[in-house]
């Protein structure tokens, strides 16, 4: 199944909006859009304000707008509800339950101040994207009773100053990820971007699971989600390109270390196998790469 799970549940087609409407009004669906924020005054009201237009001021096919801001210093929270979103703070979103920092936490507590069938997630800082993010994460739920959580990936370009590497992005997800997947879950090796930020999922399965409080949070979701209900019930869609502001490598290292837990803790630790496949892709050009993991006895325990 593994093997054709890509062919099968890859969607590269455009999202016709008004399908869409019918889809979500003959199902009953309830949409509820989510942006995790802290200190993105720069982009917030980009993000916020184009979905805004289109998706509710122009049409119901967002039920509700939500922007959870994370401890902003800067004029986030002010920037997104002009643009249109309902912000909440995450501080004081049910304080009883204790404050804990991070993106996963924004994410694990709007579920309790959203009511939407189906709950998806944008990131805050992008800096190069569009409105058919909403309707290519939101079309295979709305489509196929049998989808439970949707990837978004997209090429993702590399910019430090005059250098723009077009498809040098997402250095966690190539050092950390997917060497992760192919090590604990080599069945999501063919999921594009396994770390992307622009998903979407079904409340009744992700109120379900347990939540990483920090940048574990989208791996997490990917791995209980086909644990949990099989790997049929992830799709991917093609979102084109996505750029957004980089952080430094040094401020990578603390997410790597999240992201591993997320995987070590629902993984057998022990390595099984001598050899595992890596899966990269460019653009989709899957590279399939053997690594070698075998090792060899003491040399002290070899007859010379
Ligand atoms: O404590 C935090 C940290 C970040 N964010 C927001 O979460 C989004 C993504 O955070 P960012 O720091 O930009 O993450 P990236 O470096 O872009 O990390 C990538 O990889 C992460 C780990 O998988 C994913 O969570 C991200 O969505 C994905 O873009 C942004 O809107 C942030 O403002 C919070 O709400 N709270
Ligand atoms: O997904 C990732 O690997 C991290 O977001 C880092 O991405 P970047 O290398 O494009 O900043």
């Amino acid at each position: 199944m593994a093997d054709t799970w890509f062919d099968r549940r890859t969607f590269r087609r455009p999202w016709d909006l008004d399908g869409l409407l019918d889809a979500k009004r003959a199902t009953g669906t309830r949409v509820s859009l989510v942006i995790p924020a802290v200190n993105e005054a720069a982009t917030v009201g980009d993000v916020v304000g184009r979905i805004h237009d289109a998706f509710v001021r122009d049409s119901d096919f967002v039920d509700e707008l939500v922007v959870v801001d994370g401890g902003s210093t800067d004029d986030t929270a002010r920037i997104a509800a002009e643009a249109g979103a309902r912000v909440h703070s995450l501080a004081d979103i049910r304080p009883d339950l204790g404050h804990r920092a991070g993106k996963g936490e924004s994410i694990w507590k709007s579920q309790l101040v959203t009511t939407g069938d189906v709950l998806a997630f944008v990131d805050a800082d992008l800096t190069e994207w569009d409105t058919h993010f909403v309707t290519g994460l939101l079309g295979p739920l709305l489509t196929d009773p049998g989808v439970a959580l949707v990837k978004g990936f997209y090429e993702r370009p590399f910019r430090a100053g005059a250098a723009d590497d077009p498809q040098g992005g997402g250095r966690a997800t190539e050092l950390v990820a997917r060497p992760l997947l192919a090590l604990a879950r080599p069945h999501l090796g063919r999921v594009v971007q396994p770390l992307a930020g622009e998903w979407a999922v079904r409340r009744s399965v992700y109120e379900t699971l347990h939540v990483p409080v920090g940048y574990g949070v989208d791996l997490a979701a990917l791995i209980d989600v086909s644990d949990r209900l099989g790997l049929d019930a992830v799709a991917q869609v093609d979102l084109g390109r996505r750029a957004h502001s980089h952080q430094s490598l040094q401020d990578l290292g603390p997410m790597a270390v999240q992201l591993t837990a997320a995987v070590l803790s629902r993984s057998d630790a022990r390595v099984g196998e001598d050899r595992v496949v890596l899966h990269q892709f460019r653009g989709l050009e899957e590279i399939a790469r053997e690594v070698d993991l075998s090792e060899r006895p003491p040399a002290a325990e070899v007859a010379r």
